[in-house]
């Protein structure tokens, strides 16, 4: 048994799963989560985040690799590691004419050491709503209700597929700031989701699957760090976009212009622009509509669904070939355009 704080308490190695027979949804996954950490799964529709977390939960047993859970094989020794974990799935399903209240009681009766009642509904804000029928809560309460039941055994693990679909923004939050006291208290959570700003929040780390592989896995931080930041500005009224300081000096790795709006990405934010800026000042020119921003988890994981979609003879995924020019290449080098029909592909 683990012990140690630093310990990996999940631990999935090269991990398959096949339905029927010859469809792999999870193609080799590898990642591990230490005690006290919270992990999140992200990935397109489709790209095996459920598949493998059932797996994690003991559910079915993996056509190959290895899973190990509190040290644990989840699906062969389920006795062992069934009463350490908290699961949420997305479907709850529970007796719609139970009260909330009974439902909680009902499961308590099959988890040992169970939270009182009153204790799990206060904890997702659930508990003036005790006397209410399932069949009558919302979406949203009924996802709190699954989160409580998740909660009832005071899980080392708890797994949370899509905690907060179905929530509205204040509710968001309080199941973030939930399963933050509950990693502060030392629980291990593994969460899939398809809000990038959950995943930004909340996670130590993450793995942004795709097509049942990890595309790529590390902090938010290291995630985004790997993706070019961007500026954006109006050209000045007379002039063109060869009369801009030579962009490679300044830091600028890819460029394209649409209409009077010049859009630069670059590695060096900072470098880039302070160039700008003092040419700005130097012309005695302002820079409408300009816009500085660093990488976001959002354009790692569009930059995943583009790549991934990008072999349509290069429409908006191909914004890259805006990068030789400047003036003139608009069109398909409108970033918007590709960002906005991948955001599409992956909602
Ligand atoms: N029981 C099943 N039988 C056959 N194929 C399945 C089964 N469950 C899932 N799949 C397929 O496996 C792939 C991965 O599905 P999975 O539900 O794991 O993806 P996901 O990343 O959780 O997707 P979503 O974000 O849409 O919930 C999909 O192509 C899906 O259609």
């Amino acid at each position: 048994m683990n012990t140690n704080e630093h310990d990996d308490v999940i631990e999935v190695t090269d991990l398959r799963r096949v339905y029927g027979g010859d469809f792999e949804a999870v193609r080799g996954v590898t990642f591990s989560v230490g005690r006290g950490e919270v992990f999140a799964l992200l990935g397109t529709n489709g790209a095996g985040k459920t598949s493998t977390v059932e797996l994690l939960e003991g559910l079915a047993p993996p056509a190959g690799g290895r899973v190990r859970v509190l040290g644990h094989d989840p699906y062969e020794e389920r006795a062992a590691v069934r009463p350490r974990i908290g699961v949420m799935l997305q479907e709850g399903g529970f007796p719609s004419e139970l009260t909330v209240a009974e439902t909680v009681r009902m499961w308590a009766g099959c988890t040992s050491g169970a939270r009182p009642t009153d204790q799990a509904l206060d904890l997702v804000g659930l508990a003036r709503r005790s006397r209410v029928r399932v069949k009558q809560l919302s979406g949203g309460e009924k996802r709190r209700l699954d989160l409580a039941l998740a909660l009832l055994g005071r899980p080392e693990v708890l797994f949370l597929d899509e905690p907060t679909t179905g929530l509205d923004a204040e509710g968001r939050r309080d199941t973030w700031e939930l399963v933050r006291e509950l990693r502060d208290t030392g629980t291990t959570v593994l969460l899939t989701t398809h809000y990038l700003e959950e995943a930004e929040h909340l996670a130590d780390r993450l793995a942004v699957l795709h097509e049942g592989r990890v595309a790529v896995s590390g902090t938010p931080a290291e995630v985004t760090a790997s993706q070019p930041s961007r500026i954006s500005f109006e050209l000045p009224a007379g002039y063109f976009p060869g009369d801009l300081p030579p962009l490679g000096a300044l830091g600028v790795t890819g460029h394209e212009t649409a209409g009077r709006t010049v859009r630069l990405r670059t590695d060096e934010l900072q470098r880039t622009a302070t160039g700008l800026l003092l040419w700005a000042r130097d012309e005695r020119v302002e820079l409408r509509g300009l816009d500085v921003r660093s990488a976001s988890l959002e354009d790692a994981f569009l930059r995943i669904a583009r790549d991934a979609a990008g072999t349509d003879g290069g429409s908006g995924a191909g914004a890259g070939a805006g990068d030789s020019a400047g003036a003139g290449d608009r069109g398909g080098g409108d970033p918007g355009t590709g960002a906005a029909a991948a955001k599409e592909a992956v909602a």
